[in-house]
């Protein structure tokens, strides 16, 4: 569970402007498939970037588990995979397979189990075979694809997708799409950041929209479809 708590976030010290996460408090249960919506600017990725610790509130706090994130960061970063909307901020190898590795070896697994999460994240973006290849010679979609690869990897207990589908081929897009859903049906909570409705609304059992750092709408998938027109999102065809 990632529970926030009057959680608020500004970049810099400048306190005369609005801040990009304004007072949210958000419970996320194990298992909700959540899509994260909102115009640009409205705060999504910082939101969520507070999930993990990866930037630190202002005010209010984040726990993962009922923990603290930032009493335990490790924790938090080991329940609350994620991935980012530009792949190349997160790699930490040249090649696919090491790539995808890199976060199971971390939790200190044996390499059977770690070979076997590689192979089938790898799979699961239609990778496979190719974990010998070089990831700075891979295209914008390969790349995505492969740090998509390496969040599953970890088999966390929340995997959070900033913008996933950017840059994939309709394929690509079925293939990450089909792969969600039978992770959050296999019980792992799903949180999709995305501009673009199409498919995933129907995987989601919860819809929230965030406007100028709050959340503007917090609803299931059948109301979202009625409401979202005046939030300049961009609803399924
Ligand atoms: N590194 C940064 N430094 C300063 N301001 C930032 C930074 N990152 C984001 N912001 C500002 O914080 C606000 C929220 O940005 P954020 O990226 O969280 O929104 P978003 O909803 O994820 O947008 P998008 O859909 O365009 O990715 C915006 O006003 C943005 O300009």
């Amino acid at each position: 569970m990632i529970e926030t708590r009057g959680l608020t976030f500004r970049y810099g010290s400048d306190e005369s402007g609005p801040p990009a996460v304004d007072d949210v408090s958000l419970t996320i249960r194990d298992g909700s498939f959540v899509v994260l919506a909102g115009p640009n600017g409205s705060g999504k990725s910082t939101l969520v970037r507070q999930f993990n610790g990866l930037l630190d509130p202002d005010a209010g706090s984040v726990s993962v588990n009922d923990q603290p994130v930032d009493e335990n960061v490790v924790a938090a970063r080991t329940a609350v995979a994620m991935t980012f909307q530009d792949p190349r901020d997160g790699f930490v190898a040249a090649t696919v397979a090491a790539d995808v590795a890199f976060g199971p070896e971390n939790l200190g697994l044996a390499r059977r189990e770690i070979d076997e999460r590689v192979a089938g994240a790898l799979a699961a973006v239609r990778m496979d075979g190719r974990g010998d290849e070089r990831i700075d010679r891979l295209s914008g979609g390969e790349q995505a694809r492969v740090a998509i690869a390496g969040a599953l990897a970890m088999g966390p207990d929340h995997l959070v997708l900033d913008e996933p589908f950017a840059g994939l081929d309709q394929p690509a897009r079925q293939s990450v799409l089909s792969r969600l859903d039978a992770l959050g049906d296999a019980g792992t909570g799903i949180v999709v950041v995305t501009h673009d409705l199409r498919d995933v609304l129907a995987l989601a059992d919860r819809v929230l929209v965030m406007n100028e750092g709050r959340v503007a709408l917090d609803t299931d998938p059948e109301r979202a479809r009625e409401q979202l027109s005046g939030l300049a999102v961009r609803a399924p065809c």
